[in-house]
């Protein structure tokens, strides 16, 4: 299976790494001349639970890419998808599934737009990663889960061959599911609970947890819950009943890549994702206040930081 990754960030470095280290797919990274130059310097490294690696990589920017992908593994943050799209199309043909991991659903319309419906899996990832200065992938636990399938639902060889590819990489779980909507669904519930809380408090889930914000998370895990089953996807009990566990977890260490994001200055996905949970909570009736009031922040930080005025800058 021939696989291109576009971005070698904390997710595409990571999933794209543990294939290349595992060898059962040829994998080549689509990136921007900076990353592509410290790739060629320095190979790929990955620092995590599982096992640190650090290999030599192909690394090709937008102007060399040709077709003949089984698989577009997408990995850009959501600011960056019409770049990424502009970037992915000369190495797109009819054998070529693209399977995006970015949180959130409304880049599945940018994408069926740009490639048609019948090139775009549904995709998710469940990990804590991040691409520190330095170049290192760095994992910061032992989640490692990364989910695909067909929309409308059902299995598919497609499908089934990612997983087969996926499934000697160490510090992985691939799997093919027949309900990936659901599954992105209850991701951004999931996430957006989090990242409300985490960006409002600027603390992990451990720290909110301990100042009595359990049921205040719990509460937005409800809210989220509504605004997804007005969507059409009611969150199944067992679900709710893990996320409840998580969000009660005073122990907890567990952060989002949105307050990552804002704590080292950098942009967020706010939009992508508060802002169309919100959209949706006003569209299904659900109290929206506290969404409102979690994109404003984190879109205040924006401007802040466009401003130049974030501290120590
Ligand atoms: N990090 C995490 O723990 C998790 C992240 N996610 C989601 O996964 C997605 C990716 O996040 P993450 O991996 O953290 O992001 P990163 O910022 O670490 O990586 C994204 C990479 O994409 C590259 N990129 C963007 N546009 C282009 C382009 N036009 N051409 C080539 N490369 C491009 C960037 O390159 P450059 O360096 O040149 O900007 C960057 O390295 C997000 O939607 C995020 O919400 C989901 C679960 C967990
Ligand atoms: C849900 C969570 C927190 C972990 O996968 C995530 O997706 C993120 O940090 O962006």
């Amino acid at each position: 299976m021939r696989v291109l990754v576009l971005g070698a960030g904390a997710l595409g470095g990571y999933f794209g790494g543990r294939l290349v280290e595992a060898g059962s797919a040829e994998v080549a990274f689509l990136v921007r001349p900076a990353r592509r130059d410290a790739l060629a310097r320095d190979g790929l490294s990955i620092d995590s639970p599982f096992g640190a690696w650090r290999g030599a990589v192909t690394a090709i920017t937008a102007e060399e890419a040709r077709p003949g992908w089984d698989v577009l593994l997408l990995s850009c943050k959501a600011y960056d998808l019409d770049a990424a799209i502009a970037a992915i199309r000369p190495a797109v043909d009819a054998r070529t599934a693209i399977l995006p991991v970015l949180n959130g659903l409304s880049h599945l319309d940018a994408l069926d737009a740009a490639f048609g419906p019948a090139r775009v899996l549904g995709g998710l990832a469940k990990i804590q990663a991040s691409l520190a200065p330095d170049g290192t992938v760095r994992q910061f636990n032992d989640w490692r889960w990364i989910t695909f399938g067909e929309r409308e639902g059902g299995m598919s060889d497609r499908a089934r061959t990612i997983e087969a590819a996926f499934a000697p990489a160490k510090g992985v779980v691939a799997t093919a599911v027949p309900d990936v909507m659901m599954r992105m669904w209850e991701k951004i519930v999931h996430l957006c609970t989090a990242a409300i809380g985490t960006v409002l408090m600027r603390a992990n889930v451990g720290e909110i947890a301990r100042a009595g914000g359990t049921p205040f998370l719990h509460r937005m895990l409800d809210r989220n819950a509504a605004i997804a089953a007005a969507a059409g996807y009611p969150m199944r009990e067992a679900f709710l009943s893990e996320f409840r566990t998580v969000f009660a977890d005073t122990t907890a260490g567990y952060s989002t890549s949105m307050l990552r994001d804002l704590e080292a200055g950098g942009r967020t996905e706010a939009d992508h994702i508060l802002g169309f949970m919100l959209e949706r909570a006003r569209a299904a009736g659900v109290p929206e206040e506290i969404h409102e009031a979690a994109l404003l922040h984190a879109r205040a930080y924006d401007q802040r930081r466009a401003a130049g005025r974030l501290p120590g800058a």
